[in-house]
């Protein structure tokens, strides 16, 4: 979705080029809000993951005065630059804060700003804007995106003033199939060389703007953005895979996914519990034939499945899930791609990064969260799985 800039072609650029993710630890409107969880992560991570996935910087970032956000950079594979207090106040700009960077990075020579608070980004998109600096040369590149807007000029009616229209002819009001709308920046990201920072400008000399599609521009900016986002981020953000469209099984731990991994105890029987709207969720993939394998660990009754009186098979008492499966996909004819997986435990993270699209509950282990998978924002046995059914279902839809 590059626009085509008037200036043409400019000639190759090299150098190192980082990418800057500014994260100060207090963020007035919304508290905490570059490591407040939105989908299941933290904020910035989904920007991060864009930037390391899209394999276009030879370094990524993130300035922060904060030990909290540090530790988590790191968890989701930033460097991290610790920034002066000087330039973490309410008032400080984002460029002193690059201007700052560059002081402590002489190795730097292209920055890209990425602001974590657009989340939807994607690691085409990226590749795409890197390629506008070094391939085509242009000094500073912003994202925008298209609105259709018709403006109004602003005046005080009680001093007798009119209103003209700014950009529309009110007796032939475009449809909005027949206007092109207007750019207008969307705050995702500016990428500038040092020169152009070091003389205060984000945007300047050869400049170029990259059209991002419409779904995936959001800017939280206040609190009232938080849940648009949320709902933006799972329908459109990037997960880190290859996103299938064609999804014909789901695999999924009954222990921890389904139940909520507590075991109630008397002196003859266990008892567990699930949830009717997961049963839902299982229901709807069924009725997209997609083929539902319940798995667990536990040696569990098969009369508690059976019970659940859905079409979908299990095993249970399994010691080598890649065994089954492996079993499983050979059955049917798949590859890793065409298959979900949804897990909670260490023991389920290996699938989980095999699966074409996999899912945790938010309750899930450490080292399963931190797969690239869909977090659920309910806990096991209370939903996740309708969640990351409809997340299956809508990727199947998007047709990506
Ligand atoms: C490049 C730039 O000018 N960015 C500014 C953007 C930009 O103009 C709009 O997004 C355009 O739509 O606007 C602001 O955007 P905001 O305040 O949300 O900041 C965007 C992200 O950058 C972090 N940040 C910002 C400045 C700074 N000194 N340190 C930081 O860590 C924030 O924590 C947040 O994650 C604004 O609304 O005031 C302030 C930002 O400085």
């Amino acid at each position: 979705m590059a626009a085509e800039p008037g200036s043409g072609d400019c000639g190759p650029r090299r150098g190192h080029l980082a990418a800057v993710v500014l994260a100060r630890g207090g963020s007035k409107g919304i508290p905490h809000k570059n490591i407040r969880r939105l989908a299941g992560k933290p904020l910035i991570a989904w920007v991060l993951r864009a930037a390391l996935d899209s394999e276009a910087f030879d370094s990524v970032w993130v300035s922060t005065d904060s030990d909290e956000i540090e530790k988590v950079a790191k968890d989701y594979g930033a460097q991290v630059h610790r920034r002066s207090a000087e330039v973490s106040k309410d008032t400080s700009s984002s460029l002193e804060t690059i201007q700052e960077f560059l002081q402590h990075h002489p190795e730097v020579d292209i920055v890209g700003n990425i602001q974590a608070t657009s989340p939807c980004l994607h690691p085409a998109d990226l590749i795409k804007v890197v390629d506008m600096i070094r391939t085509h040369g242009y000094d500073s590149v912003f994202s925008v995106v298209r609105h259709h807007l018709f403006r109004w000029r602003e005046t005080m009616y009680w001093t007798g003033e009119f209103t003209v229209a700014e950009n529309l002819n009110p007796a032939r009001r475009p449809r909005r199939q027949d206007w092109k709308g207007e750019l207008y920046e969307n705050g995702s990201f500016y990428f500038a060389t040092k020169e152009l920072i070091v003389r205060g400008l984000l945007q300047g000399g050869k400049m170029a703007y990259y059209e991002m599609k419409p779904e995936h521009s959001i800017d939280i900016d206040i609190d009232l953005d938080w849940p648009i986002a949320e709902q933006r981020v799972k329908r459109f953000g990037y997960f880190g895979k290859g996103m299938p469209t064609v999804v014909k099984l789901l695999v999924c731990n009954i222990d921890g996914c389904l139940t909520d991994g507590r075991v109630y105890l008397n002196q003859e029987h266990e008892f567990t519990s699930y949830s009717l709207r997961d049963l839902d969720g299982i229901r709807k993939l069924l009725d997209r034939e997609v083929t539902v394998l319940l798995i667990s660990e536990r040696d569990i009754r098969p009369s508690l499945i059976s019970n659940l009186k859905l079409p979908c098979e299990f095993e249970v008492n399994v010691t080598d899930k890649r065994a089954v499966l492996q079993r499983w996909m050979s059955k049917m004819g798949l590859s890793w791609i065409q298959a979900a997986y949804m897990g909670c435990s260490d023991s389920d993270v290996e699938f989980l990064k095999l699966a074409g699209v996999s899912g945790v509950p938010a309750d899930a282990s450490t080292a399963a969260k931190m797969t690239d998978s869909f977090t659920c924002t309910q806990g096991g046995g209370y939903g996740a799985i309708q969640e990351f059914a409809e997340h299956v279902i809508s990727l199947m839809e998007s047709g990506r």
